[in-house]
């Protein structure tokens, strides 16, 4: 479903990624760590067709980003950082207009809107001017435009920062019911809590380089960690957390695990 091979990226003559290959299968959540400046943003824009990578070749479905990008934002929804919204259109014609750019006729679009209205628990926020929201209900929407064109593959940058555990809650929970063959959620949080929830998997970026790839028991085993979270501070400060003893997968550090 998704190929990364050998990816680089150079802003000016600082290296943000540094060789990152790996594999993420459909009918996952597979969740993207790592500390501040890791290198996620960089990673998923490149992904989105949104940022040319330096080298390396990333395939989605089969479709090549660099080569057939209009053919991957098709089948692509993104939210990241930043996103705005128009503020003098209400949520439902944000999503209309997004609809139409899609192709989606009326019908089809007054459908999904009420689907994801359910999903996402949008109520009154559609009807509001954006220029109103407060950060969750922005977000919401973001999100629903996000995925207007039912994406085969969605990505999703810290999609809940900002949000208050009812909008988290609804989030997860849509996170959760993307899981379907052919398909694949990507989602980068800080906030290991959320990554043991939703994914099946995940990778570990840190200083742009994949410290580990793997599902979670299999990096809290390999760790010996009981928790994400301290797997997460072990792999990337290269030692254990506080008097833990030092377990196996110590030889793992540097190098990916095969997924
Ligand atoms: N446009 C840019 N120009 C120069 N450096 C950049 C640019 N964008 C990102 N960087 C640098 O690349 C590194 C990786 O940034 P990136 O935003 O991908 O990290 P991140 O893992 O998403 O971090 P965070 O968790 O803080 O969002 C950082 O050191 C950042 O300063």
């Amino acid at each position: 479903m998704l190929e990364i091979q050998n990816i680089t990226k150079t802003y000016g003559s600082f290296q943000a990624l540094r060789g990152v290959s790996l594999q993420a299968p459909e009918g996952e959540v597979f969740g993207l760590l790592g500390p501040n400046g890791a290198g996620k943003t960089t990673l998923l824009r490149i992904l989105a067709t949104l940022l040319l990578p330096t080298s390396g070749t990333v395939r989605v479905n089969g479709l090549d980003v660099l080569r057939e990008p209009e053919a991957v934002r098709r089948i692509v929804g993104v939210v990241n950082g930043g996103m705005g919204l128009p503020a003098r259109l209400t949520g439902r014609e944000v999503l209309r207009s997004f609809a139409g750019l899609y192709g989606l006729t009326q019908a089809q679009t007054e459908a999904r809107i009420a689907e994801l209205d359910e999903r996402l628990e949008l109520g009154r926020t559609l009807d509001v001017r954006a220029g109103e929201y407060s950060s969750g209900m922005k977000q919401k929407v973001v999100i629903a435009r996000s995925v207007i064109h039912d994406p085969a593959v969605l990505i999703l940058d810290e999609a809940a920062s900002g949000l208050d555990i009812f909008a988290r809650r609804t989030l997860l929970d849509f996170v959760h019911a993307t899981r379907a063959p052919g398909r694949l959620t990507l989602y980068s949080t800080h906030v290991m809590s959320e990554a043991e929830e939703v994914c099946d998997r995940v990778a570990i970026l840190h200083e742009g380089q994949l410290r580990t790839v793997g599902r979670i028991p299999d990096i809290l085993a390999d760790t010996g960690e009981p928790s994400l979270e301290r797997a997460f501070f072990t792999l990337i400060r290269g030692g254990p957390v506080g008097d833990g003893p030092i377990q196996k997968g110590q030889s793992q550090r540097g190098g990916p695990r095969a997924v």
